[in-house]
């Protein structure tokens, strides 16, 4: 199993962006945080910005859309070039059709789910998706303490996935570190977003560390 150590941006210092980005060379995956102030109490920014970055930066981009009514924004997001675009399945009204747009326009379809939102209504539906987002934190703020307690959400996931033969990446997003990333990717994640971890010091070498740390416990060894 590929293990992907995506960054999230929201702990980058973006005033130096384009070095940062040069920082992050080894990661699979940029991840970029777009919160609305609406579903979740901050605000990052939207899609001029993330068109921008699509434009500079040398890794594809994987946009988490933390926002009311990504119905209406999220196709925007794969049209300028988002290599995988993730929507909350609280926020969504037609997360099938959601995802079957997203994916006819180029994008991979990614659902993500809160701390308190079971994955049960989701689990005939995995073919839809190219990737499902269990979140570990409650979504809004970098620097949070990982939530334990979604682990027998993100097992019951990687049965499903495994027991229907899918290629469904799942991914982690929050309090990922060098301590808690073995214990998401035993549960079953392949997919790892770190913000505080990768920019708290030297990013090739923390992504080196949490890339051993996750493969150590994956389920491929
Ligand atoms: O979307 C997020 C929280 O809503 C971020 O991706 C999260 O900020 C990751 O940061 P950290 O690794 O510091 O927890």
């Amino acid at each position: 199993m590929t293990t992907r150590i995506n960054p999230s941006i929201l702990a980058a210092d973006f005033a130096n962006f384009e070095s940062e980005l040069g920082r992050i060379r080894t990661a699979d995956l940029v991840h970029v945080d777009i919160m609305d102030n609406h579903f979740v109490p901050n605000l990052t920014f939207g899609l001029p910005m993330v068109e921008r970055l699509q434009q500079v930066s040398p890794i594809p981009l994987d946009v988490h859309l933390m926002i009311d009514d990504p119905d209406r924004w999220a196709p925007g997001y794969a049209e300028v070039g988002a290599f995988s675009v993730t929507f909350h399945a609280e926020a969504a009204t037609d997360a099938v059709a959601l995802a079957r747009t997203l994916r006819q326009i180029g994008a991979r379809a990614g659902i993500a789910l809160k701390p308190g939102t079971p994955i049960e209504p989701y689990l005939d539906l995995l073919p839809e998706f190219d990737q499902v987002l269990v979140m570990t934190v409650e979504p809004g703020f970098g620097g949070q303490s990982f939530m334990e307690s979604t682990m027998p959400k993100l097992r019951t996931l990687a049965d499903a996935v495994q027991k229907q033969g899918l290629d469904v990446w799942l991914q982690v997003d929050g309090g990922v570190t060098i301590d808690t990333i073995g214990i998401a990717a035993e549960a079953g994640a392949n997919t790892f977003v770190a913000g505080s971890a990768v920019f708290t010091g030297d990013p090739t070498a923390q992504i080196a560390l949490l890339r051993a740390a996750a493969d150590k416990h994956s389920h491929a060894h």
